[in-house]
């Protein structure tokens, strides 16, 4: 490892690649790593676990941030500042309107729900993602045959005051869920609007894919094998769009380790 290693991953710039996946779940990770070739885990601390390998030659980075738009907004800006050039949120959503449980789901912007975005920059900048990287993810989710939506999503901090109605909240989840839907929002997270805005400030690009594995309406689950199968799935898409993306950035060939 390098003597310029980052913070909290503590790798350094030859240990990712210029692509990279940011997951909530640790345990995503070490899915990844086993779907990806000669994967290597380069980091476990503060569940913060990273590991690197390659899909179609294209070399890759995962790493899990836990829960939330601060810690994401940390561990992107740390690998920006190794040397990734573009990011995939692959993760897990709340269904809004129409969206359904096991529906692959690819963000089209995001409502800032959250405060972290505001630290990289003013409210009015709108949470877009990489147009030619999410086009990217659509073909990809759409090769693997997997059912899908594009659209907007809303991301929040307070999972028991934002996101689930428990009496704490300072507006009634169901009654704001049903606004948002109106207006063509179709899923909500805890980090999609705080990454796509840190990526825009870091000048790095990033998409977020998600699965819909949560009801907003019931706050019924995806059943955990159907959840594992997809999640995998899930992984898959990601791990192609950023192949691809990479392969026509820079079309020279890249060796296995
Ligand atoms: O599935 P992951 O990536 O963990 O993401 C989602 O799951 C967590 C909440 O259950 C939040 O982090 C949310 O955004
Ligand atoms: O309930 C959920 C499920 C996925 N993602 C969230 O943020 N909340």
């Amino acid at each position: 490892m390098s003597s310029s290693n980052a913070w909290y991953l503590r790798c350094g710039p030859e240990d990712v690649g210029e692509s990279a996946v940011l997951v909530g779940d640790r345990g995503r990770v070490l899915l990844a790593a086993d779907l990806l070739d000669d994967a290597v885990i380069l980091n476990e601390d503060r569940g913060l676990t990273t590991a690197t390998g390659y899909h179609e030659g294209q070399r890759i980075t995962v790493s899990a941030f836990g829960m939330g738009a601060p810690i994401a907004a940390v561990v992107m800006h740390e690998l920006a500042g190794l040397g990734v050039r573009r990011f995939v949120r692959l993760g897990t959503v709340m269904t809004l309107g129409e969206t359904q449980l096991g529906e692959l789901v690819v963000a089209h912007g995001a409502v800032r729900g959250e405060s972290t975005s505001a630290s990289y920059l003013p409210v009015e900048f709108p949470a877009v993602p990489d147009f030619p990287l999410t086009a990217q993810l659509e073909r990809s989710v759409a090769a693997a045959g997997v059912p899908t939506r594009s659209g907007i999503f809303a991301t929040y901090d307070g999972f028991y005051t934002d996101m689930f109605e428990t009496g704490f909240g300072s507006r009634p989840v169901a009654e704001r869920y049903e606004a948002l839907a109106r207006v063509g929002v179709v899923a909500a997270d805890m980090e999609t609007s705080a990454l796509l805005v840190a990526a825009r400030a870091l000048g790095v690009a990033a998409g977020s894919l998600c699965l819909a594995s949560v009801s907003g309406a019931d706050n019924s689950k995806m059943e955990h094998s159907a959840r594992v199968a997809a999640e995998a799935e899930l992984l898959r898409a990601g791990f192609d769009a950023l192949a691809t993306s990479a392969a026509a950035a820079d079309p020279t060939p890249v060796p296995a380790a």
